[in-house]
Order: structure tokens, then C-alpha cells, then sequence
């Protein structure tokens, strides 16, 4: 399953995107947890020293994309597989096993508690401007177009604060995004315009209340956010003290709050992974591609007057589990 992290900046999207992968990778099944926010925070909240972050993804497009455009499709992975034949070149598909692609193994770091981390990597003052957000962002959308994850697989995204997280395609990705809201009058603001886009595009949310201090503040977001509030963390003292230095294990976090964290993977795991929607994607996500090269090698105008049924019609897509 796919799961994102998003709102309002300082919200507590990359500490909590850090401790359900810690919890979710306890539970055992691989997990990758991806940093796709502009303050790349995640590794550290992993317990990655600097010196011990991956590759960053974003400043490698070109490298990945030439992998995933290998011409012969290769899909080693029995648990999960995702036949196609697109016409002309072959296009890669990933699972979760670093063993099995240079993806994952080029661009992934094994974190104390067992997540994989993977990063887009910093941006910096020129990289702000929408294009060159989007170029490192386009990274992780790429990755999560060609990874068919299996069951009991968990990608975690931390994305980035506000409406950069809705302006490119990413956020259609998941199959569950939280949004994580303080008790403020600005954090179920976030909500409400993140409502707006989730209905536009049909994409599942969930809202987190984080860093309550008592009913008061859990009756607040109720309130506000009605039956979307899923579950609430309180404001930790072991975040706090992980935030000063001292080395934190889940073992240290409030049994309230870990708790809470129970209650979001069983609530991601309890969502039937919708594998039509996600087979129609994949199958767009290849259709695309396969135009794309049609038209590079005969010319477009030779390519319009192809009817697409007759080239693409045969392309089977079926989803094995
Ligand atoms: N439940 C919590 N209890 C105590 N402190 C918390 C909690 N959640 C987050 N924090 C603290 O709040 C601050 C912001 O958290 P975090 O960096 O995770 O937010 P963010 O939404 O990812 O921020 P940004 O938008 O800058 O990426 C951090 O100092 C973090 O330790």
C-alpha cells in the first residue's frame, strides 16, 4: 500500500510519516519510507546520520528513467507482478526487493528500525521554482509509476507543506494520504482545501490530529473535521527529547501514541486496495509511453492516423497476487 503524509508546515508531517514506518516495518513486510519534502528532514527522524543518507533521486532522474526504460521487461518478484506488452521498447516494473532491481538498491538506505529511506534530496533557492520542484519531486512519481507494491508492502511519502503537495500528479498516487492537522484554526483550514482537491480527483484522506493537549483540543478537530478525523496523537515528550539528541526507540514513545499508530495501519490496511483504479493507471501510465514512442519513431502525423484500438487494444494488463 501507498501512503502520504501531508499539510500545513510544522504540522508534524515528517515525524509522523518517520514513526508509522518505524511502526509499520515492526510489523514486519518491507517498507519504504521517501522523503518528498522541501525541508528533508525524514532521514534524520529515522535515525540516519548525514553521512548515511542514500542517493538522492531527484538529482538522478536521468539515470533512473534509463533503467526503467530497459528493453527487455524483467519482473522477478513472484509475490507481486504486473504483465504488459506495451509495443516497442519494454518498460520496468519494481517491486520492493532491493535484491531484484538497481532501483531500490542504487537509491535506498537501511534505516536502524528496518525502513529503507529514499530522498529527493535538497533543494536549494534555485530549485524552488515550480519546474525544478517538480523535476526532483518527478523522481518519486516516477517511482511509484512503475512499483507494483504487493501485499503486506508499505511506501510511506512525507510530502512536502501546502498546495505544492496537490500541483503535480504524485498526490493522485496513494492509496491512503493522511493529513496530518493541529487543533488550530489554521490546521483544519489545510483540511478543508485539501477536501476540496481529494473529491475532485477521487483520492482517499484521512485526517490525523497531532500534538493535542487534552479533550478540549480533540472536541475541536472533531468539530472541524467531523467523521475524517480518523485518530489523534498527543504531544509527545519522547519526540521532544528525540528532537534534543537523545536517541529515541519506538519502545519510548507514549503508549497512547503508539496506539494511534496502531489504528492508522490498520485503518490503511483495512482499505481494499482499489486494483482497478490502480490497474487503469498503470495501463495509462504505459499507454502514454508507448505513444510517446510511436510518434518518435514514424512521425506524428503517421502515428494520429494509427487507430489505437488496433495497436494498443491487445495490451493485457493483469494484476497476480
Ligand atoms: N506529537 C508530537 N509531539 C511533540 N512534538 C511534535 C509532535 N509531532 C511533531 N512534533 C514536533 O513539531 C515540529 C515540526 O514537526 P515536523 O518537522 O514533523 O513537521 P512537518 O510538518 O514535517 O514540517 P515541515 O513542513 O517543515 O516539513 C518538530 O519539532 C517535531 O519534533
Amino acid at each position: 500500500m501507498r501512503v502520504a503524509f501531508v499539510g500545513k508546515g510544522g504540522s508534524g508531517k515528517t515525524t509522523l510519516s518517520a514513526l508509522f514506518a518505524r511502526y509499520t516495518a515492526r510489523q514486519g513486510g518491507p517498507v519504504v519510507a521517501v522523503d518528498a519534502d522541501i525541508n528533508q528532514h525524514l532521514g534524520m527522524v529515522l535515525g540516519v546520520e548525514e553521512d548515511g543518507l542514500p542517493r538522492p533521486m531527484g538529482s538522478h532522474l536521468a539515470e533512473i528513467k534509463e533503467w526503467l526504460r530497459g528493453d527487455n521487461p524483467r519482473i522477478t518478484s513472484a509475490a507481486a507482478m504486473v504483465k504488459t506488452t506495451p509495443p516497442g521498447r519494454g518498460s520496468r516494473l519494481l517491486n520492493l526487493d532491493p535484491a531484484d532491481d538497481p532501483v531500490h538498491a542504487r537509491f535506498s538506505a537501511v534505516t536502524p528500525e528496518g525502513p529503507r529511506l529514499m530522498v529527493t534530496g535538497p533543494f536549494n533557492e534555485e530549485d524552488l521554482g515550480v519546474a525544478c520542484y517538480h523535476s526532483k519531486v518527478g523522481a518519486v512519481e516516477l517511482y511509484l509509476n512503475h512499483l507494483v507494491d504487493g501485499h503486506g508492502e508499505h511506501v510511506v511519502v512525507d510530502m512536502t507543506a501546502g498546495a505544492d503537495s496537490f500541483a503535480s500528479g504524485l498526490f493522485t498516487r496513494f492509496d491512503m494520504t493522511f493529513l496530518v492537522a493541529e487543533p488550530t484554526r489554521q490546521g483544519v483550514g489545510v483540511y478543508r482545501q485539501y477536501r476540496e482537491y481529494a473529491a475532485d480527483y477521487d483520492v482517499p484522506i484521512a485526517v490525523v490530529g497531532n500534538k493535542v493537549q487534552g479533550p478540549g483540543d480533540v472536541a475541536f478537530l472533531r468539530e472541524h473535521i467531523g467523521d475524517d478525523l480518523l485518530v489523534c496523537l498527543e504531544h509527545s515528550a519522547a519526540v521532544r527529547a528525540m528532537e534534543q539528541g537523545r536517541p529515541f526507540t519506538l519502545e519510548d514513545l507514549e503508549p497512547a501514541n503508539a496506539d494511534a499508530l496502531g489504528v492508522l495501519l490498520k485503518h490503511v490496511d483495512s482499505q481494499e486496495k482499489d486494483w482497478e483504479r490502480f490497474g487503469r493507471q498503470t495501463v495509462e501510465f504505459h499507454l502514454r509511453n508507448a505513444r510517446a514512442w510511436a510518434n518518435r519513431a514514424v512521425g506524428e502525423d503517421l502515428a494520429a492516423q494509427v487507430d489505437p484500438d488496433f495497436v494498443f487494444g491487445p495490451t493485457r494488463v493483469s494484476l497476480q497476487r
